[in-house]
């Protein structure tokens, strides 16, 4: 997990025990990391539930056994991380929002909520923080982007840098950038895993078996991700390095050029963007 230990943090109610709320678990419940008051997590289902209470040593609570379970989870938290579907969002801060503690700070990580949605269905008494992390969280290696609502003292802010801090960095942003920073970090994970599937399927085209193709792929992006960050280098001279003239990987690298990678990228970036703007809206 990430390197940042020994912090204490008050009770926290987790709402959503999906991909990205069990990713940011795995920080909460790190060694080094006391929750003051414990941790109580709801799901959905009884068996994720079931499942989380045993290995993680939380309180987990399931709606489809008890439906009124978030309110239960909400009384006397300090923090509450709202972590379920954009979409599930506003129903679960009306089912909440009489339970919970005047000084509660919320914590979004709904892609494309924005706080005025969240200030407006919450009593003015808890402050709003929305944030975007990303699933490297799992190994202590996220970039998470935070930004303060309207109500957020620099206490609250201190707080929920403490919190994401267990799962890797953060970066305070204005929410005004907050999707588009989640249209790079947030998804980015994606589009390197794509990128890595793709260039296996080439290394599998040309003839290596599957094993052989990712000890290659996985080996090269692990080491270049390394190499990257311990240089300190820009990769556009790490690139360079690679690339001796006249030799076969400016062939490749011309191939790429021609297709326009970073325009490539642009337009998915800004595609995910209009997305997010889509799911505020709706
Ligand atoms: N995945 C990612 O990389 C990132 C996701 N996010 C955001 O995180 C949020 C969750 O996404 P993700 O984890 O991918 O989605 P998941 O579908 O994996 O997780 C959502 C979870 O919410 C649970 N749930 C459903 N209804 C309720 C309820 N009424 N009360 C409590 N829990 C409930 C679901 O339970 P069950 O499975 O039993 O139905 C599920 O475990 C989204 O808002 C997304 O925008 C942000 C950054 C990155
Ligand atoms: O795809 C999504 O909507 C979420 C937000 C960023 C990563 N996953």
């Amino acid at each position: 997990m990430s390197d940042t230990k020994n912090v204490t943090l008050p009770t926290i109610a987790l709402l959503g025990a999906g991909s990205m709320g069990r990713a940011i678990l795995g920080g909460l419940v790190a060694p080094g990391v006391t929750v003051e008051g414990g941790i109580r997590v709801t799901n959905r289902s009884k068996h994720r539930a079931e499942e989380l209470a045993s290995t993680r040593g939380v309180t987990a609570y399931a709606t489809e056994e008890k439906p009124d379970v978030n309110r239960v989870a909400v009384e006397g938290a300090r923090i509450v991380l709202v972590a379920v579907k954009p979409a599930m969002v506003p129903d679960l801060l009306r089912e909440i929002a009489d339970s919970l503690e005047p000084g509660t700070v919320i914590v979004s990580v709904a892609a494309g909520v924005t706080i005025a949605t969240f200030e407006s269905l919450l009593p003015d008494t808890v402050s709003v923080v929305r944030s975007m992390p990303n699933t490297p969280a799992i190994v202590g290696k996220a970039v998470t982007g935070i930004s303060p609502g309207t109500r957020t003292d620099p206490d609250d802010l201190a707080l929920v840098r403490a919190l994401f801090e267990t799962v890797g960095e953060v970066v305070e942003v204005p929410e005004s950038q907050l999707d588009a920073l989640s249209t790079i970090s947030g998804s980015g994970p994606a589009y390197v895993f794509y990128l890595i599937e793709a260039l296996t399927e080439a290394a599998v085209g040309k003839g290596f078996t599957p094993e052989q193709a990712r000890q290659l792929v996985n080996g090269t992006f692990l080491g270049a991700s390394e190499l990257l960050v311990s240089s300190g280098e820009e990769p556009a001279e790490l690139r360079r390095r690679v690339t001796s003239p006249g030799g076969t990987t400016e062939r490749a690298i011309s191939v790429l050029e021609q297709a326009d990678l970073g325009a490539l990228f642009a337009r998915a970036t800004d595609a995910a963007l209009a997305r997010a703007r889509e799911l505020a809206q709706s």
